[in-house]
């Protein structure tokens, strides 16, 4: 196992180029390879998640491993399912325990053939592409919000368009929201029809010169740095104002615990006001991948917090709940967790460990939330660091830039 020891720098100063969105980027690939584009997607994010659609795209293997990537597994099994050709979608031992049948009955519903190879209701799946028939479906849109986008980027390549109707509370919405955007930049028609309803046209996509802007939810692990350090000085290059991700929306958290956000021409400089809240009350159910860093960032700036919206956490590349609660113990802090979306800290301490190894899980976001904490915890250890590369392969480098060593641990 490898492991990793950090010593922060006194004063954290750095101009850091985010990696690109790989939501955007998944879905720019997926939309451009239906359209059959004449321009390639610029900017593309060069983490795993994007490298394995690149391929899935380009090698057209038989057996195609997108490793832990939930956009793929997704996106593709619906672009596979429109597309000439049988193929097995396959992934990591986690991604075959992430539900995929809501997605999967979807399609089916439209005429796709689809086989489950190993367990009914996950992947690996055989895909048989068609041309499918239907043109309207229900389905719910409380599990996964990726099941909607991969069913709406091929709205547009139905003979008879697409509608959708979901049922339940609509969780991740904004990623429904930056689909549709996708969509509408590339010529789609695409839209809401009602709260619960969207309509897709049958219009084939445009090629249009198309870049990509910088990750908001990468960009969320330095405003952490900058709300645990004593001093900052960060900027972050490639964010703008009006993204299209949901994430962005981490910014006006952040202004709430003391970190405000200036945008310049190049991206985002964040200011440290000093001015901390007594308490932080959130919904993360339109941000989920925002919770790690939230949860972790208060408890060690001692801010009791009650952060619901949670409910797709245990789903994702590990049970976020659960090590969040059990590598927050390992530092002192006790963690309460309610109906499975709810978690909340009164306060309440435990002895931390005197040299504590966070578990990372197979979770970017375990270690790059994690990470941060070595400026209140000296003598903690990051175990399996190399699995940021899922979303963000620059992450320790970019640390060490901005003043952090970053020691190899064996
Ligand atoms: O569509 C997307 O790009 C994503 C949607 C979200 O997943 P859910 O819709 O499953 O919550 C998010 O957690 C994931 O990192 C990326
Ligand atoms: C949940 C995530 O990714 P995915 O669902 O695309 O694997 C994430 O990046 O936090």
């Amino acid at each position: 196992m490898m492991l990793y020891k950090l010593i922060p720098p006194s004063v954290v100063t750095a101009t850091i180029q985010l990696p690109a969105s790989k939501s955007i980027s998944n879905r720019a690939l997926i939309i451009n390879a239906l359209g059959k584009g004449i321009y390639p997607p610029e900017n593309l994010s060069d983490c795993d998640d994007t490298q394995v659609m690149i391929k899935a795209l380009t090698e057209g293997k038989e057996t195609i491993d997108i490793m832990a990537a939930g956009t793929a597994m997704r996106f593709l099994t619906a672009y596979l399912s429109v597309t000439p050709g049988e193929r097995t979608i396959t992934g990591t031992a986690r991604m075959q325990q992430r539900p995929i049948q809501i997605l999967v009955n979807a399609l089916r519903e439209l005429g796709a053939e689809i086989e489950y190879t190993r367990n009914e209701g996950y992947p690996p799946l055989r895909i048989k592409g068609a041309e499918l028939k239907g043109n309207e479906i229900t389905l719910k849109g409380n599990v996964s919000s990726q099941y909607i986008s991969a069913l709406l980027m091929i709205g547009p390549a139905l003979k008879d368009g697409l509608t959708l109707h979901l049922s339940g509370e609509i969780i991740s919405r904004p990623y429904i929201n930056l689909t549709l955007q996708l969509m509408q930049d590339f010529g789609a028609k695409a839209a809401w029809t009602s709260p619960n309803s969207i309509s897709v046209a049958p219009q084939l996509y445009q090629s249009i010169p198309f870049k990509v802007e910088s990750d908001w939810s990468a960009a969320s692990y330095w405003y952490q740095i900058a709300a645990l350090s004593p001093k900052a000085e960060i900027e972050l290059l490639g964010l703008f104002p009006n993204s299209y991700q949901g994430d962005s929306r981490g910014a006006e958290v952040f202004s709430r615990l003391g970190i405000t956000t200036e945008f310049t021409s190049q991206g985002v400089k964040l200011k440290k006001t000093g001015k901390a809240p007594e308490r932080l009350e959130e919904d993360f159910v339109d941000i989920p991948d925002l919770a790690q860093t939230f949860v972790v960032t208060c408890a060690l700036l001692n801010i009791p917090f009650r952060f619901t919206g949670l409910q797709s956490l245990k789903i994702k590349e590990t049970d976020r709940i659960a090590a969040l609660r059990a590598e927050l113990k390992k530092l002192g802090y006790m963690i309460k967790e309610e109906n499975d979306s709810i978690l909340m800290w009164n306060g309440e301490r435990c002895e931390p460990e005197e040299t504590p190894v966070i578990e990372t899980y197979e979770d970017h976001r375990m270690a790059m939330a994690f990470a941060p904490a070595i400026i209140r915890h000296p003598n903690l250890l990051i175990a399996d660091p190399q699995v940021v590369t899922k979303s963000y392969p620059g992450y320790w480098e970019d640390l060490k830039q901005a003043g952090f060593q970053v020691i190899n641990e064996g």
